[in-house]
């Protein structure tokens, strides 16, 4: 699906999430040449792109019009003093995109005129090849026809999820949006694992990332539940048995582990509203 026709959007933010969803946005057609981004330290690729392909790198939002979508992909704890900054450059009609862990509707609205349309999300670092999730809750302001424009972008990424409920957020945020850590750490350990069993250490790294994003790809192309699969996997009495009993332990088992660790971010993601 090309992006080719979005239109004008101001990205402020550039940092490792707003890079990733802007070169997914290039990647998929979005015109260089209506793509503004704000980005007090620009990475050489970001000056890159600014240089061959023209997208605008910095402008003075205090010329030309009044952005038509603006995305908001700065840390949550500067969100309020870049907004102070930023907001007065909307106009009612421009389309907000935040993608600020913990940062409320409530908490972006107040920097903007009555009845500008707002969606909060939280995205995930696979955006950059296609492969994120995004979940999205908007505001009343957000009509149909906003509600496709922002489906349009973020489906350039990856999946996407509407949530009626905003307080979801903080809980896919703990899923989905920090989620690729907890994949990759899965697969630091498995490579340290495999390490302290003798395997030669660049090996066991290799073993392990493959062995994470192939499982990975098979749960997605079969449609199977994560749950099946690991039955696939587990012959009776043999090597995987061994190992989920000590994994599937009730009290000190990844299940126990990974419920506190979610909820500790999604805590971490209600604590940042403020
Ligand atoms: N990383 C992830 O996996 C995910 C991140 N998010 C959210 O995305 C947002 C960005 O996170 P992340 O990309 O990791 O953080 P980064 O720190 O990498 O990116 C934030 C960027 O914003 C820049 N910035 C600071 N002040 C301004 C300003 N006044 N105007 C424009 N840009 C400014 C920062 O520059 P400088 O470094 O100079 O301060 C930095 O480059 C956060 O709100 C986070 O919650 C959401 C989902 C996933
Ligand atoms: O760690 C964070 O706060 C951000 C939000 C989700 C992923 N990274």
């Amino acid at each position: 699906m090309s992006l080719a026709d979005v239109g004008p959007l101001l990205l402020v933010g550039a940092g490792r999430m707003g890079s990733a969803m802007l070169e997914g946005w290039i990647a998929r057609g979005l015109d260089p040449d209506l793509t503004f981004v704000i980005e007090p330290q620009p990475s050489d690729r970001l000056r890159e792109l600014a240089e061959t392909r023209g997208i605008h790198l910095n402008p003075d939002p205090a010329e030309g019009p009044a952005p038509d979508k603006m995305v908001l992909a700065v840390k949550p704890q500067v969100m309020d003093d870049v907004l102070a900054r930023i907001a007065p450059f909307a106009s009612p009609s421009t389309l907000v995109i935040s993608i600020a862990a913990g940062r409320t509707l409530e908490g972006i609205a107040r920097h903007f005129p009555t009845g500008t349309p707002i969606v909060r999300s939280i995205p995930n670092t696979p955006a950059a090849i296609g492969k994120g999730v995004t979940v999205a809750h908007a505001n009343q302001a957000v009509d149909e026809d906003g509600r496709r424009v922002c489906t349009r972008l973020l489906e350039s990424l990856g999946v996407v999820e509407w949530v009626d409920e905003e307080q979801l957020i903080d809980a896919a945020t703990a899923v989905s949006g920090s989620g690729p850590a907890y994949a990759f750490y899965l697969a630091e350990c498995l490579a340290e694992a495999g390490h302290a069993e003798g395997l030669p250490q660049d090996l066991a790294a290799r073993l392990a990332a493959v062995t994470v994003a192939g499982a990975g790809a098979l749960m997605l192309e079969s449609g199977l539940p994560a749950s099946k699969l690991r039955e696939n996997v587990t012959s009776p009495n043999g090597t995987t048995a061994a190992a989920l009993a000590v994994l599937m332990r009730e009290e000190h088992g990844l299940g126990a582990l990974m419920r506190e660790a979610v909820a500790a971010a999604a805590a971490r993601s209600r604590q940042l509203a403020t």
